[in-house]
């Protein structure tokens, strides 16, 4: 039997980037191993650290997917726990180790009687940064007999109380875009800004009028999000700055509003590239980070059954402004991704952040029961 809580130790401890994650690789292959030993329904494809198991059902009539991701983030973990991230500059904040746990969880469930469905068990690599979900799904890796007819997954969230399972019938998580700028004027002397041009002023600019959009270009019943997390400029405090760099994202409810905001970041750094007689280079990047739209009529199904769950308070919850790729995944599958609670009072990517373990049992007991009803 599966220790829930010594797996997901494990897995906290050895966090990697995406398509980077080796070690996570090799322990859940080894896990899968152990549990799938001597089933014979059972058969197992790899893709870069991406893994799908497949379960072949008595006498299938559809195939019923979990997705789980895999990867880890670039922060410094200060937990404090005996467990904490052997892996320097690594950790998993965004909860995956606890995702990575529930799917064995649940896999282990599904595996003591043969399903009368089939069932796909999808641990896609690298969800934060180069949406691994859409690559293996491009790489053909759902083909075929491998392709459900329905896809589910979740994502912990720690203002959430253990018991608590969050969704809607509509839009859960927004859609996103990486946005990288680069300005490059002339580097100089301090003393002689007359003979330069100061890429640093000129992302200064850029980064206070891309307030603007929100505020003035976006519908305010709608909403949008503009962050940039990162700004690069200089080197020391008497010579001019050649090159600015800055990293952002953009997040939307709709396609739409994200196609609009893109436009509009690209005309503002644009203009302030003009008006400062300089360069710029700017590189959008969307990849599979669209919109998470649940089904609404399996959505419904599930809401339903978790609603009469013991146990469970469901909640119906309004959308969130993170992203996912499991988006992509859905813009192709009809499925249903939700919320699940783990308690703990620090955000998502916060090096604090730390789940309470109890949300592991109640996770697997309550994803299994809902699975086995839909697999028979
Ligand atoms: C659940 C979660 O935190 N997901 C990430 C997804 C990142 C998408 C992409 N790399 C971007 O930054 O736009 C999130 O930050 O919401």
């Amino acid at each position: 039997m599966l220790d829930l809580i010594a797996t997901r130790r494990d897995l906290h401890q050895i966090p990697e980037i995406g398509l980077e994650e080796f070690e996570t690789h090799a322990y859940l292959m080894a896990k899968i191993a152990e549990l799938t030993k001597g089933k014979s329904f059972v058969s197992i494809k790899t893709w870069q650290t991406g893994i799908v198991v497949k379960l072949t059902g008595t006498a299938p009539e559809k195939t019923i997917g979990w997705r789980t991701d895999i990867d880890g983030l670039p922060i410094i973990e200060d937990t404090g726990l005996d467990f904490k991230s052997r892996h320097e500059g690594r950790m998993h904040a965004c909860g995956h180790d606890m995702h990575m746990t529930l799917a064995l969880g649940v896999l282990e469930q599904l595996l003591v009687t043969q399903p009368k469905q089939n069932l796909i068990f999808l641990f896609q690599p690298a969800e934060e940064n180069e949406a691994g979900g859409m690559l293996m799904y491009e790489a053909g890796m759902l083909d075929g007999a491998f392709r459900p007819d329905e896809f589910y997954g979740l994502h912990v969230r720690p203002d959430l109380k253990v018991g608590d399972i969050a969704t809607n019938t509509s839009t859960l998580f927004a859609g996103t875009c990486e946005v990288k700028v680069s300005f490059k004027g002339t580097g100089g002397h301090a003393a002689f800004p007359h003979h330069a041009n100061d890429a640093l002023v000129a992302a200064s600019y850029f980064i206070t009028q891309v307030q603007t959009i929100v505020s003035r270009n976006v519908d305010p019943i709608e909403g949008a999000v503009v962050t940039f997390g990162s700004m690069h400029a200089g080197t020391t405090n008497n010579v001019i700055s050649e090159t600015a760099y800055l990293h952002g994202t953009i997040r939307t409810l709709t396609q739409e509003m994200n196609d609009l905001t893109q436009k509009r970041i690209r005309e503002i750094a644009q203009g302030i590239a003009t008006s400062f007689d300089l360069a710029v280079e700017i590189d959008l990047r969307q990849g599979g980070y669209l919109p998470v739209e649940n089904n609404p009529a399996l959505a419904e199904e599930l809401m339903t059954f978790f609603d009469q769950a013991e146990g469970v308070n469901l909640i119906d919850i309004a959308p969130a402004m993170t992203g996912e790729d499991f988006g992509y995944l859905l813009s192709k599958i009809p499925g249903v991704m939700f919320w699940l609670g783990i308690d703990t009072p620090y955000a998502l990517h916060h090096p604090k952040m730390s789940p309470d373990e109890a949300a592991l049992a109640f996770g697997v007991k309550q994803i299994s029961n809902f699975i086995k009803t839909k697999a028979g």
